[in-house]
């Protein structure tokens, strides 16, 4: 039996097996070998531990994955069968991502209304007040559409979607916006408008039958170019923002599983959308909520003080746009994840065709709000924005008949009348 000085000399915890004294060689080997066994075994019992400790984190995780998803289960795909019926003859069952968004849910609307299928999915993020999104998704849901709550890049929600109704198209309205925000969050646009994209693409092209595809690109795309107006054909390599450049390289990404899989795509350059249950963090919205609160506003201005000026869209010319572009998209040749023929790829510019200066924005909007803004001129920040953009809309014209009618004057007055009657005049003071 080792003494009570041997365990203080030679304690048995392994890696504190340091004082080697004036011992002779047979005790040192013992010691040696009694260590290594000891040691051999707290091995074998940290590896033990460690794969309980693994099994039991994946069997947490895939509990939890189980518990806290929202989607699933009897109840749900009924749910979403019955908002993809259709109800017209030769109508589309539609999957709407990014239909608790601002064209998202116009669109959906419009489809519905229509009689075609529709099935949303949204992840409710907070890029901007997820409470306006919960109330866009109330809007369509007293029109029977259902929005599941989930993210692109979730494939297994996707494939799930799929197994559940054989969408003919997908109205890809999902991503990250903002051109100025990028330089804040990068990655969302990678994680939105490429990984979710792909992933998106990637269940599409194994579907049976294949959906037509119709997604929202971006003005954007042309960049620095300066051709007036401009034309699809323009070119598009030269952004001046990470979001025009995920926007661009949506273009591409939608081009390759075309070419590869016999995806029909159809891609839209929106400009500028504004309207009723329009995006807060755009400049008409966050102008109008500053001048009804006595805030000031940032005017930017371009080089030597040159006006900026947008080719403001009108929400419902959008949507007309969107649902020409579903209606002539033209069918996918794959099946089983492989290609049968060439199919569609088409690009359009959805504007207004006359471009607008900022400073005439606001002044439009005081005139609707009967209230003057607080106006503060900066010079532009080199953060993404183009001094002007100016849409050639013949294409879209002649491919489904695209004419706008909204003008910015009408469009700022629907809009200002849904906000006053959404926030109410007192939006963001204190109610005294
Ligand atoms: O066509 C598009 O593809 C994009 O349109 C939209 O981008 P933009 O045209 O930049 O719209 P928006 O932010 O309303 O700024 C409008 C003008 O106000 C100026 N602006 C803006 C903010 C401000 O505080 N001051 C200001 O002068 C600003 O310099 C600009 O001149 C979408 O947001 C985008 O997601 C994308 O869809």
């Amino acid at each position: 039996m080792p003494s009570a000085l041997e365990d203080e000399l030679f304690p048995s915890t392994p890696g504190k097996f340091k004082i080697e004294r004036s011992h002779g060689m047979n005790r040192q080997f013992h010691r040696c070998f009694a260590s290594t066994s000891t040691m051999f075994l707290w091995a074998l019992f940290l590896i033990a531990l460690t794969a309980s400790y693994l099994s039991f984190q994946s069997f947490v995780d895939s509990g939890s994955r189980y518990f806290s998803a929202s989607w699933g289960g009897i109840q749900w795909e009924k749910q979403v069968r019955n908002s993809a019926q259709i109800h017209r003859s030769g109508g589309m069952s539609v999957l709407v991502t990014g239909a608790a968004g601002f064209v998202g849910t116009h669109v959906s609307l419009a489809l519905k209304k229509r009689g075609d299928g529709v099935v949303g999915i949204d992840n409710f993020n907070s890029y901007y007040d997820p409470s306006l999104k919960k109330a866009r998704r109330s809007l369509l849901k007293s029109h029977g559409v259902f929005i599941v709550e989930g993210d692109i890049n979730d494939n297994r929600l996707l494939d799930k979607l799929f197994d559940t109704v054989a969408f003919t198209h997908v109205m890809h309205l999902a991503a990250q916006a903002g051109v100025r925000y990028a330089m804040e969050n990068p990655h969302s646009y990678v994680h939105s408008n490429i990984a979710g994209l792909v992933t998106l693409l990637e269940v599409c092209k194994t579907a049976n039958p294949q959906p037509s595809i119709v997604w929202a690109s971006s003005s954007s795309v042309y960049g620095l170019n300066d051709n007036v107006p401009f034309s699809e054909s323009d070119r598009t390599d030269q952004p001046a923002s990470l979001y025009a450049a995920t926007k661009k390289a949506g273009e591409e990404i939608t081009h390759t599983y075309n070419h590869i899989y016999g995806l029909s795509v159809t891609g839209l350059r929106f400009f500028t959308v504004y309207g009723p249950w329009g995006r807060p963090d755009m400049a008409y919205f966050s102008f109008t909520r500053n001048i009804l609160q006595g805030k000031p506003i940032t005017i930017y201005r371009g080089k030597n003080r040159v006006d900026l000026a947008r080719d403001f869209t009108y929400i419902d010319d959008i949507v007309k746009g969107c649902l020409g572009s579903l209606d002539t998209s033209g069918k996918s040749t794959g099946s089983g994840g492989k290609k049968r023929g060439p199919a569609p790829y088409r690009i359009f510019n959805l504007g207004n065709t006359s471009p607008v200066t900022v400073p005439t924005l606001v002044s439009i909007l005081e005139r609707h709000l009967k209230m003057k803004a607080k106006k503060n001129f900066v010079d532009m920040p080199g953060n993404g924005d183009v001094p002007f953009t100016h849409a050639n809309i013949s294409l879209a014209r002649r491919e489904f008949g695209y004419k706008p009618t909204t003008d910015l004057q009408t469009g700022l007055k629907k809009f200002v009348r849904w906000y006053l009657s959404y926030y109410g005049y007192n939006h963001g003071k204190p109610v005294n």
